[in-house]
């Protein structure tokens, strides 16, 4: 062998044995502090969120911050499961991107409970069966999960994480190219998202919406004719081949998931805070209730309203605004929008994501 690459990769040895060395190191003080909690809860995403904002800062290069984030998540996966593992429900089956958003934000130490659909995420928690719910609530593309934001209001949990997860939707089936397929399953979240792709591709196509891209490719392994759209693991899960890659219409399209537990997350230093109110049915309501947030400057990046289901009021309005509820600044605009508000629930502040 080249002399140069046998002593880059002896170097290579001797990083591996440091790393090593360390992350046993971490993994038994992460048990200390398991023990030193005594009793309290394990799970701090408060800590998560500044350790992986702190590593992205100090990030020296070539990896990216994505990759850099990637990576700590996962060792901080392995430590907390020294201490203990948590137990998250998401909107299955395996191979959703659901499932995709748990391992990113939880690493893959998690015992991940794949639920028949949203409802029963949240149930799985309030009932003590899972430790965290990890649930859809907006798309880039399609906009608001009208059911995650109706049982959130109706919930004891609270939010105590965001996770952004960029959607990339894969075309799918057991053999061959575009040629040939006769139908197309999907979420119809995910049909939307390619109905432009669709129409020029594969413009006489049926498309059919099912369940979860899952079932989709559960059928579409089945039936040679077809093809699914969903993530890229599915064709692994399904014995599916990639038919074509990337075939959303917006480059950008993202969802954001949030992480619903029995308490929400204590200051990290770069906070969301979500709450819903309802409005009195009088002129300039709404404008009344926004008013203390824009008086404190406190920014507010989400503004959604959805009917209310009982006759009270017509409407509630979901925000989210920047900061901790426990800020002065925040927790002063609370109260009076409180003061102000028909009706008023916090639910819950978080670390902001940083991707
Ligand atoms: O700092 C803690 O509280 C820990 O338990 C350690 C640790 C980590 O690995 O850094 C693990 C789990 C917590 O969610 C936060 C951080």
């Amino acid at each position: 062998m080249d002399e140069g690459l046998k002593a880059l990769r002896a170097r290579i040895d001797s990083i591996d044995d440091a790393i090593l060395q360390l992350v046993s190191e971490r993994a038994g003080i992460a048990q200390q502090v398991g023990r030193a909690k005594n009793g309290e809860k394990i799970y701090r995403p408060e800590r998560e969120a500044q350790i992986v904002r702190r590593l992205r800062e100090a990030n020296p290069g070539p990896l990216s911050g994505d990759t850099i984030e990637r990576l700590i998540r996962e060792i901080m996966s392995a430590c907390r499961a020294v201490e203990e593992t948590p137990h998250v429900a998401y909107l299955g089956p395996v191979g959703t991107f659901s499932q995709q958003a748990v391992h990113k934000h939880f690493g893959h130490e998690v015992e991940a409970l794949a639920e028949t659909d949203i409802d029963a995420c949240f149930q799985a928690v309030e009932t003590g069966r899972a430790d965290f719910a990890l649930v859809p609530v907006e798309n880039s593309t399609e906009g608001a999960i009208g059911r995650t934001l109706d049982l959130i209001v109706e919930s004891t949990l609270k939010i105590c994480g965001e996770v952004m997860l960029p959607i990339h939707q894969t075309l799918m089936r057991k053999h061959g190219g575009l040629g040939g397929i006769q139908r197309v399953y999907g979420h119809a979240q995910s049909l939307a998202q390619c109905q432009q792709w669709l129409s020029r591709h594969l413009p006489n196509v049926e498309r059919v919406s099912v369940v979860s891209n899952s079932e989709g490719a559960r059928r579409a392994a089945a039936e040679p004719d077809a093809a699914t759209l969903g993530s890229e693991t599915a064709a692994e899960l399904y014995g599916l081949t990639v038919v074509e890659k990337r075939v959303e219409d917006e480059a950008s399209n993202t969802t954001r998931f949030l992480v619903l537990g029995q308490t929400d997350a204590a200051p990290s230093g770069r906070d969301k805070t979500s709450l819903v109110m309802g409005a009195h049915n009088q002129p300039g309501a709404v404008v009344k209730l926004l008013q203390p947030l824009a008086d404190a400057g406190i920014s507010m990046s989400k503004l959604e309203s959805r009917p209310a289901r009982s006759s009270n009021w017509e409407y509630l309005f979901f925000v989210v605004c920047e900061g901790h509820r426990e800020e002065a600044k925040l927790a002063g605009a609370l109260a009076e929008i409180k003061a102000r508000a028909a009706f008023l629930k916090i639910l819950g502040s978080y670390p902001a994501a940083s991707s």
